[in-house]
């Protein structure tokens, strides 16, 4: 624990006040915060003042001076990370991030065989295509960057033993400082960064940094601790009481495991224990629904009816979770069983559902819509444990992934056989 002690210290020396809490190891997730006393709601546990967190502010002004102009605050700090001293002044904080190997093993970005990528569920795909694109657009930001550095002979951001100027990043460098970002930032408004798009609006916490995720609890409705953001810095309260010894998280945002898998390379259910289930998690039922199955080459709607739901705006992004299927579902399967369309109109439009009949119809419908593609679902999980390809920590994980989506299907059918 040698590295944590000297980080607690350092920490300390920038003001940082740990209450009750301290880093530990914690199986399958790294570092987390465990409780070392016992703690009572709403204790505060944790305070990192302004001074100590790592903002647009606090980026070398060479950096910000050579990165072009526009660039984002995800950028400018992985940038800044990237071309870090390992002498620096955080190097006690960066010395306790996961290793470059675990952060590639884990995140989809970085896997070493895009190949897996297929196996992702849709969204997680989307998440992820949007994901490469932000990347390539800083990385480009980065090399613009690193040619202005090299060509600048005053550079003293990076020096090697004989202190002579490197700033050599590699992309593999960057992707690791991009996704270190990506995944320890904390959502920061001040007045500055209200101005950029939400996404952007990031800020590094030495030690808050260190809370892992929960999905929160439906016993008590707390959704982790709170964290809370004044100009003096951040505070992070006790949701409930902990014992010691507990693991004590923070919730990223009510994500499902599709996010969670994309952004912070995990997913919740994958263990068993307290905090293991994501009640935010959902199941996305596009493929069930839209995808072409060559014998009907529309899935369950045919060409018009797809343009009828298009222009009523109810195509695509159906989803189910372990309470319920969503409302857009229900539209769109009500146009199967209605079969008339300007009656189908009508009900959209009046916001009615068509009576018990119609209900019932539609209930045995996404029956038979979900046990066709639980078949699909389940010979993905098959197939992940056959395959040779990617690693077996990323073909695991995809696993759990896909056994999730078959459970949350075959609840939703018991619970439409009930009723
Ligand atoms: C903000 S860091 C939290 C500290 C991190 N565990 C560490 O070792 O530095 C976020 C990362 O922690 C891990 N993590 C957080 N919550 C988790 C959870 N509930 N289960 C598994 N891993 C988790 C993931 O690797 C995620 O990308």
């Amino acid at each position: 624990m040698e590295a944590y002690d000297e980080l607690l210290r350092w920490a300390q020396d920038r003001g940082v006040v740990l209450h009750g809490i301290e880093p530990r190891l914690i199986p399958e997730k790294g570092v987390g915060m465990v409780a070392t006393k016992p703690l009572k709601a709403n204790e505060r546990v944790l305070h990192v003042p302004t001074s100590a967190l790592r903002t647009l502010e606090t980026v070398k002004p060479k950096i910000k001076k050579n990165l072009p102009a526009g660039s984002t605050v995800h950028a400018l700090l992985a940038a800044d990370l990237a071309l870090e001293r390992p002498n620096s002044k955080y190097a006690p904080w960066t010395a306790i991030h996961p290793s470059r190997e675990s952060v590639s093993r884990s995140l989809p970005l970085a896997w070493a065989d895009p190949a897996l990528h297929a196996y992702l569920p849709r969204p997680a795909r989307t998440l992820l295509e949007k994901q490469q694109a932000k990347f390539a657009r800083d990385w480009s930001a980065m090399q613009h960057l690193l040619s202005a550095l090299s060509s600048s002979s005053s550079s003293k951001l990076k020096t090697d033993n004989n202190n002579k100027v490197s700033a050599t990043v590699t992309q593999a460098d960057f992707l690791y400082a991009w996704l270190l970002v990506n995944t320890r930032t904390f959502y920061h408004e001040t007045r500055r960064t209200a101005r950029l798009s939400r996404d952007d609006r990031m800020v590094l916490q030495p030690v808050a940094d260190l809370f892992n995720h929960t999905s929160g609890d439906d016993s008590d409705g707390s959704d982790g601790c709170e964290v809370a953001f004044t100009p003096a810095g951040f505070s992070i309260t006790a949701d409930r009481a902990y014992a010691p010894g507990e693991e004590v998280c923070i919730c990223y945002g009510r994500h499902s495991d599709d996010f969670l898998l994309v952004e912070y390379g995990f997913v919740l259910g994958g263990g068993s224990g307290p905090g293991a289930r994501n009640r935010w998690d959902e199941v996305c039922l596009d493929d069930a629904l839209l995808l072409n199955e060559g014998e009907d080459e529309y899935g369950y709607f045919d060409r018009d009816q797809r343009e009828v739901l298009d222009q009523a705006g109810f195509l695509g992004n159906y989803r189910l979770d372990e309470r319920a299927v969503c409302y857009r579902t229900q539209v769109a399967l009500r146009l199967l069983v209605v079969g008339d369309v300007e009656t189908w109109k009508r009900l959209v439009e009046e916001g009615e559902d068509g009576g018990e009949d119609v209900q019932r119809a539609v209930d045995q419908l996404l029956a038979k819509v979900l046990k066709r593609y639980l078949v699909k679902v389940e010979a993905i999980v098959e197939e992940l444990g056959r395959t040779g390809i990617g690693g077996p920590c990323q073909r695991e994980v995809l696993r759990a992934r896909w056994k999730q989506i078959s459970h949350l299907i075959r609840q939703t059918i018991e619970r439409l056989s009930k009723v």
